[in-house]
């Protein structure tokens, strides 16, 4: 469970973006953070595995007080959750099988890292991540020869491959176009669903979110102004969460999408 108490997150220049988070996510949930840019999902979300310390509260990660680990101890932590972005951050003059054997590095004894020899378990785990995300027809090709949903989904078999209990995902669909989106957006509900996985998404696409995610969080101003499912997700919640800007956050989605693409 993720359980954020009091938590305020303040940025070395002043600017507070998160304002007394109180949450909780339970395993396996799939949940959406929406919300005008700048609300603060990013940081909610990278909040979580710690590449941004909170200023203010608790954050728990399964008991764990994340504000406490040093060192090795967020490396460790961090094992056990997977991070997408919206670019991927793959290496793409190497292979697909190459790339989602990387994140078994940090695991491997010093003999295997210096020589780069990889186990034929391992070879087997990192092929069972790429057959998860139905691209295992792909494994000896080299990533730049693969179309932006593949790539993404290049990243959520590397993620997969270090077997995590919780995926963040920031903003993983920005870039794709809204078929290539719903495929990934697939794969992440079948991992949600069939290995118990939480999913916690920062999205600015809302249909694709009501769609596709159980729980609605919507940020406004560094708050959370509405936590529920989202079958009760009205144009008025929507409203409410984006300050009556609904039509410009749309729009610079939209923006946004065809900028990366
Ligand atoms: N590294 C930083 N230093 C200072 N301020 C920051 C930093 N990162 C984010 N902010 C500020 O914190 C607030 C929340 O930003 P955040 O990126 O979390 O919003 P967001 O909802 O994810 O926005 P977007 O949808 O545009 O990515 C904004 O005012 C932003 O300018």
């Amino acid at each position: 469970m993720i359980a954020f108490t009091n938590v305020n997150k303040t940025y070395a220049n002043g600017t507070t973006a998160l304002n007394n988070i109180n949450l909780s996510i339970e395993q396996g949930e799939f949940v959406a953070v929406i919300g005008l840019s700048g609300a603060g999902k990013s940081t909610l979300i990278r909040c979580i595995n710690r590449m941004h310390d909170i200023s203010d509260g608790q954050l728990l990660v399964d008991g764990v007080d994340t504000a406490k680990l040093k060192g090795k101890q967020i490396r460790r932590f961090r094992r056990r959750i997977g991070m997408i972005f919206q670019s991927f951050n793959l290496v793409t003059r190497a292979t697909v099988i190459n790339n989602v054997l990387v994140s078994l590095v940090p695991d491997m004894p010093l003999w295997q890292r210096v020589t780069g020899i990889f186990t034929r378990n391992q070879k087997l785990k990192a092929l069972e991540a790429l057959e998860k995300v139905g691209i295992l027809d792909k494994a000896f090709v080299r990533v730049d020869q693969l179309s932006g949903g593949q790539q993404q989904r290049v990243a959520l078999a590397r993620t997969l491959a270090q077997s995590p209990d919780i995926i963040l995902a920031d903003e993983p669909i920005a870039s794709l176009d809204p078929v290539t989106a719903k495929l990934v957006m697939d794969d992440f509900k079948r991992i949600n669903q069939d290995m118990n996985i939480s999913v916690i998404m920062n999205i600015h696409h809302v249909e694709i979110a009501l769609e596709y995610a159980d729980r609605i969080i919507g940020i406004r101003q560094g708050e959370v102004v509405f936590d529920g499912r989202a079958a009760e997700v009205t144009k008025d919640v929507l409203s409410y969460i984006y300050g009556g800007k609904m039509e410009e956050a749309a729009a610079s989605a939209e923006e946004r999408a065809r900028h990366v693409r």
